[in-house]
């Protein structure tokens, strides 16, 4: 391996898979569920191999970039061999990191979420080398570099956390196929429940989210492993130098394509949450949200709220990569009861904790179907069409709708949006600009700094009306006063409309013209009309946008008539 050989140049990444589910639904469901789960034993069962030859362990992390209740890790830690050599590795796959989606004119991992990613994986490889591990990196995919890996003299496994979706699968796959010398083993480890503790078939799981929960009632969520101490994970003891330089690797965001500018950029100042990636940060923030501010205690109260730090946890983007683990929020949720108080507040965060397994079951359930037009249930009425301009104006938050703007441009900036955010705007561009919703859920996942394919999707589905459940229609105006009364958040994000009074925040284009001149926002010159939908353009506003288009065209004619003389 040269040095730095596993970076890989970024105009060599094909863009064939350009679209989601290109692994058939029969071969996604297809991942039986365990029935006698020797894979999936809370302490596996690892038998002592009867000769005496070197066991190599690969373990290959995906999302699931922690120390605390790790699955793979505890296999291990709990592999009992004479001999045993145990070798981390993280891929920046090429198919996740730094690549276009040319469909959706979208990044598969924007500048916010990389930055994350890369803190992520460097806390990562800090924590393994405190117990006297290693992390290899590398930019090459999964099923070129993990074979480097198999060491012919020694009896090779290769050990993963189970993905549900169609893309991780396909590489799954891949990796099976190249690494034929190496024994594969999988494990269950990025919900609350453990699939094989659910009591039934993933295709059996109810259409709506509460007759999931009152199924799982008597579930216990099992307890969590240990975290591997000094030793206990022994690293190859005269490494190659290849090997040494994977273990040393880490790229920067220039190696993703971004420019100096971008990565120079500093972080925005009104973000509800300074996010830095890594298990580290994750711990720290867990504690301060429900043990040093009690906030889980009022979680019901104030989870609607679009400014702050504390009216969410805020966990989500280390959740996404692993950096912490579902089971370790719900016991100390639980913790918390036990010291404190449960209420309404602490088990509604654990049934939003649940969505998120929910969400993972009904993936597994429905396989390439979610990721399709119309959806699992085929509801071609809804007859989306892509007008790219529209799209744009969604996506740069310019439409004219001030709770709109306001929302895409946090997470355009930041890469977090308030949940009742995410559902605002994703019902807005799909049931009143009437657009495909994979349009908004491709920006989604080059934006999100929390993003999970399952959540993700799924989220998408249920707010374009074809996912699982009612189908709830906003009406953005409403949404926009009762979640935001005074406009802070709108000021904030939109400061266009700073100087705009209260009572004309939520529809601008409403306010006098005088006025409009009086505080220096003139609708169509200094923030744009909102786009013609008639539910919530009146007809005052029609009539004014069609004056203004007419005298400026005017305008303009008289110009050109004085240029052409
Ligand atoms: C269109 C749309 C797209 C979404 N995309 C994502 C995504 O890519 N990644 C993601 O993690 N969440 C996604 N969500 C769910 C939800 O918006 C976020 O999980 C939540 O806003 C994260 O903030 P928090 O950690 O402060 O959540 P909290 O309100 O503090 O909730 C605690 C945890 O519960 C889980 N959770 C909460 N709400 C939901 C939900 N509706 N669905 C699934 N899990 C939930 C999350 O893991 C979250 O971290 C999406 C929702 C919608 C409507």
């Amino acid at each position: 391996m040269e040095k730095r050989s596993n970076k890989r140049k970024l105009d060599q990444i094909s863009n064939q898979e350009e679209e989601k589910g290109t692994v058939p639904v029969k071969q996604e469901n297809s991942k039986k569920v365990k029935k006698n789960p020797e894979e999936s034993q809370q302490t596996p069962k690892t038998e002592e191999p009867s000769n005496n030859k070197m066991q190599r362990i690969i373990l290959w992390f995906r999302n699931d970039l922690r120390l605390h209740d790790n699955a793979i890790l505890n296999y291990a830690v709990t592999k009992v061999a004479k001999n045993k050599q145990i070798i981390p590795v993280f891929c920046f796959d090429p198919r996740f990191y730094g690549r276009k989606v040319q469909k959706y004119d979208t990044l598969k991992t924007g500048l916010v979420r990389q930055r994350f990613m890369i803190e992520t994986v460097q806390n990562f490889r800090e924590r393994l080398e405190k117990v006297g591990s290693k992390l290899l990196v590398s930019m090459d995919k999964p099923e070129i570099f993990l074979p480097t890996l198999i060491d012919k003299s020694c009896d090779n496994t290769i050990v993963y956390q189970d993905e549900i979706c169609s893309e991780e699968l396909t590489v799954e796959k891949l990796v099976k196929e190249k690494c034929k010398k190496a024994e594969i083993k999988s494990f269950w480890g990025s919900s609350c429940y453990h699939l094989d503790d659910l009591g039934f078939h993933p295709n059996d799981l109810p259409h709506i989210y509460g007759k999931f929960r009152e199924k799982t009632e008597g579930v216990k969520v099992r307890p969590l492993f240990g975290q591997p101490k000094q030793d206990q994970l022994p690293f190859i003891e005269k490494p190659s130098k290849d090997i040494l330089e994977a273990a040393e690797f880490m790229p920067t965001l220039k190696d993703f394509g971004f420019s100096k500018e971008e990565v120079e950029k500093p972080r925005d100042k009104r973000a509800c949450y300074e996010f830095i990636g890594g298990e580290e940060q994750a711990t720290k923030r867990l504690t301060e949200y429900i043990f040093e501010t009690k906030s889980v205690g009022n979680y019901a109260l104030v989870r609607n709220n679009l400014i702050g730090a504390n009216y969410s946890s805020k966990l989500s983007p280390w959740l996404a990569c692993g950096a912490l683990s579902p089971r370790y929020i719900y016991f100390q949720v639980k913790e918390f009861e036990k010291k404190h108080r449960t209420n309404e507040s602490t088990k509604v965060f654990l049934d939003e904790l649940f969505w998120r397994d929910f969400y993972r079951f009904w993936c597994m359930k429905y396989g390439s179907k979610v990721f399709s037009s119309y959806g699992i249930y085929n509801r071609e009425y809804y007859d989306w069409t892509t007008d790219k301009e529209t799209v744009k104006k969604w996506k740069e938050g310019n439409t004219g709708m001030p709770i709109i703007d306001a929302l895409m441009r946090e997470m355009n900036v930041t890469g977090f949006m308030p949940n009742r955010g995410r559902m605002i705007v994703a019902c807005y561009l799909t049931m009143d600009l009437k657009q495909d919703w994979r349009e908004g859920a491709y920006h989604f996942e080059e934006k999100l700094i929390d993003h999970d394919v399952q959540s993700n999707y799924g989220g998408w589905n249920f707010s374009a009306g074809i996912g699982p459940g009612r189908v709830l229609v906003f009406n953005s105006v409403k949404q926009s006063k009762d979640h935001d009364k005074n406009g802070d958040y709108i000021k904030m994000w939109v400061p266009e409309l700073k100087k705009v009074p209260v009572e004309y925040i939520h529809e601008p284009w409403t306010m006098p013209k005088d006025l409009q001149k009086g505080c220096k926002t003139v609708i169509g010159e200094d923030y744009p009309y909102p786009i013609n939908c008639s539910k919530y353009t009146n007809k005052v506003a029609h009539t004014i946008e069609k004056q203004a288009k007419k005298s400026k065209r005017a305008e303009e004619k008289l110009k050109q008539t004085k240029l052409t003389k």
